[in-house]
């Protein structure tokens, strides 16, 4: 097992009928904290159909309420413990994954378009691999990743979202799109400025001064026309 996350309740495990029937064992598991169908609320991709796979597990935080103020990152809004979540669980194979994904997608979207799954957590890096990529890529879904920056993405993702985190080492520099959380105190922007992305956002640090963070990248996406602002939208709507 690559990953094994620090909940160590017993979720059962989900078993494609391929690896049931013994073919195309593979040592790999995946631990998944929620997998459901939303509008991707960030970014370029802002209002798409997604099904958002978020993983368990973080390189940059526990994860952990007691572990906060020691943490690498220290402002995330999420929670990825754990497998309990809705479409949540643990997965012996990749195919077992990719046919439960694409089942809530029949189920819940289905009516044309190109299936998006939109890879997140904690931090997706740990656990997608190229198994797993080819086995979305299989059931016909298109494939956005949000990471951190802190491990290198498969090539083969469609879209690539890189979120660099002060205090951590910065090793995906290229992508479609990097969008920064904003501000980070140890980050000046010309840092990244340079760097091999199609585009570039700046998000409003969510928290107990979100306001003066909104109004600080209004004003830097007025100034710095390279960046634009990107809001948090399915906080605003009350979607997930
Ligand atoms: C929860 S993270 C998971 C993916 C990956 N670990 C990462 O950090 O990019 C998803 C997105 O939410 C952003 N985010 C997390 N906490 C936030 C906050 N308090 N305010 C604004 N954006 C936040 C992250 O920067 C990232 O772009
Ligand atoms: N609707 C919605 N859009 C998102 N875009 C990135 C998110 C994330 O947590 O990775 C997110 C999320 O949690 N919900
Ligand atoms: S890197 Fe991403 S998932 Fe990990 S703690 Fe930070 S925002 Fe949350
Ligand atoms: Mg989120």
């Amino acid at each position: 097992m690559l990953f094994k996350d620090v909940d160590e309740s017993h979720e059962p495990c989900f078993a494609s009928e391929a690896q049931e029937s013994g073919e195309g064992l593979c040592a790999m598991s995946y631990s998944v904290k929620e997998m459901f169908l939303t509008l991707q609320g960030e970014g370029a991709q802002t209002g798409r159909a997604s099904l958002f796979c978020r993983f368990s597990g973080c390189n940059l935080w526990t994860g952990r309420e007691k572990d906060r103020d020691k943490a690498i990152c220290q402002f995330c809004d999420t929670d990825f413990v754990g497998v309990d979540g809705p479409g949540g669980g643990r997965f012996k194979t990749a195919q077992a994954l990719a046919e439960r994904a694409a089942q809530i997608w029949r189920e819940t979207a289905n009516a044309g378009g190109t299936p998006y799954i939109v890879c997140t957590g904690g931090e997706p890096l740990l656990q997608l691999d190229n198994a797993l990529i080819d086995a979305l890529h299989a059931v016909g879904f298109e494939i956005a990743v949000e990471t951190n920056g802190t491990l290198k993405a498969p090539p083969s993702i469609d879209w690539i979202c890189v979120s660099p985190k002060a205090g951590s080492t910065l090793v995906q520099t290229h992508g479609n799109e990097l969008k920064l959380v904003w501000p980070q105190p140890a980050f000046a922007l010309e840092q990244f400025e340079a760097l091999d992305f199609e585009r570039f956002y700046l998000q409003p640090m969510d928290g107990p001064v979100r306001e003066a963070n909104v109004a600080r990248c209004i004003d830097t996406a007025l100034r710095r026309p390279q960046w634009r602002l990107s809001l948090q939208t399915h906080k605003m709507i009350g979607i997930a």
